[in-house]
């Protein structure tokens, strides 16, 4: 299999913090990975390694098998867009665009062209006489994104690229970054702390955490089968419940429990009381019913304390849901429940 870009064992330590601790990814060519994880994940610190601007302690980095560990950021052949933006005020959009080239010394013809071609891509055609500060936030992370490919990078760094957009003009601009990114067909390694954007985006996500990559998988495999509680609770909303020989054993310390049943809100359905008992069910006190539009959420308290929340359909009969009283749910699809080794954390106490 070809690897455009391999990560091997790579550890950094800045002042007293061991940030990266022997993490190794490979990425596909034209694969889009995002790295998504908790702040002080470590996430940047990976990512400026990628790009150069930060060195290691030990590892290794290969682009498309060659050894660049060596090589500064401008010998890399990498693009990079940062939430920032980074434009520079005093020069037109064309000559952002056109500035790696410009760095690379290139004629201003072909300059000029390839500004056209990338403020096309990027849907600004005629935009290239204006100045930055005459641009709205997503023009501008547009013509960022139109600069770090001017160059015909082999990689493509976004760090963070639209934290600074509202959430409407973040999602507009998730779809155009896909498109562009697919029609360029660039291998791109992304981070976000926004888990739709990780999971809207990318052909695969890693989840960092404390230095470490904990996962690395499609966005369904991890939502479907997360390898701890750590990543069943940071993608979505997940019920975590210990089980035991192959059922859920509401237990309040878990002594007993051989593991965790993964239980999403989505896969839990109603069963009335008098039928018999289903595998997956899990019974409780009903602490919350709320109407969301195309879905009403249920929370209920288990008698051991854990809290399980449900996505029901609109069309269950929420008269007999009353806060206070019983209820029961279930997981009717074994395929649905994922069951991870260890027993998950014991209750916290819940305010009822
Ligand atoms: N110069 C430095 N000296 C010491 N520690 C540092 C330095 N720069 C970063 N760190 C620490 O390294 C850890 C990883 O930082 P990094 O910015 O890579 O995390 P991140 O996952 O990108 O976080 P965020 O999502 O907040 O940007 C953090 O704990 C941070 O405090």
């Amino acid at each position: 299999m070809t690897i455009a870009l391999s990560i091997s064992d790579v550890h950094v330590t800045l002042g007293h913090n061991h940030v990266l601790k022997g993490v190794s990814l490979d990425v596909r060519p034209g694969e889009f990975v995002t790295l998504l994880g908790a702040s002080g994940s470590g996430k940047s610190t990976l990512l400026n390694v990628v790009a150069g601007l930060q060195a290691v302690d030990s590892g290794q980095l290969t682009f498309d098998g060659v050894d660049v560990g060596g090589r500064p950021p401008q010998k890399r052949n990498v693009g990079v867009v940062f939430q920032s933006y980074a434009l520079f005020p005093h020069m037109t959009v064309g000559e952002n665009v056109a500035f790696p080239l410009l760095a690379a010394r290139r004629p201003a013809k072909e300059r000029r062209a390839v500004a056209a071609e990338m403020l096309a891509l990027v849907r600004l055609p005629g935009m290239a006489d204006r100045v930055p500060a005459t641009l709205s936030g997503g023009q501008r992370q547009r013509v960022a994104l139109a600069r770090a490919l001017a160059a015909h990078p082999g990689i493509l760094l976004l760090d963070e690229p639209m934290a600074a957009l509202d959430k409407q003009l973040r999602e507009q601009m998730q779809v155009e970054l896909t498109r562009i990114q697919r029609k360029v067909g660039i291998t791109t390694v992304s981070v976000t702390h926004d888990q739709t954007e990780a999971l809207t985006m990318s052909d695969r996500v890693a989840i960092m955490r404390d230095g470490a990559l904990v996962q690395v998988d499609s966005p369904e495999d991890l939502y479907r089968h997360p390898v701890d509680a750590y990543v069943a609770g940071f993608l979505g909303e997940a019920n975590l419940l210990p089980t035991s020989g192959g059922r859920i054993l509401d237990d309040p310390l878990g002594e007993d429990a051989d593991g965790t049943a993964v239980l999403r809100p989505e896969d839990l359905e109603l069963v009335p009381a008098d039928e018999a008992c289903p595998a997956w069910h899990v019974e409780g006190t009903i602490q919350l019913l709320s109407f969301q539009g195309t879905r009403f959420r249920l929370e209920l308290l288990t008698d051991a304390g854990r809290k399980v929340v449900c996505s029901l359909p609109t069309s269950v009969d929420a008269s007999s849901l009353v806060v206070g009283t019983r209820a029961r749910v279930v997981c009717r699809d074994p395929e649905r429940v994922h069951v991870i080794a260890a027993p998950p954390a014991r209750p916290v106490p819940v305010a009822v």
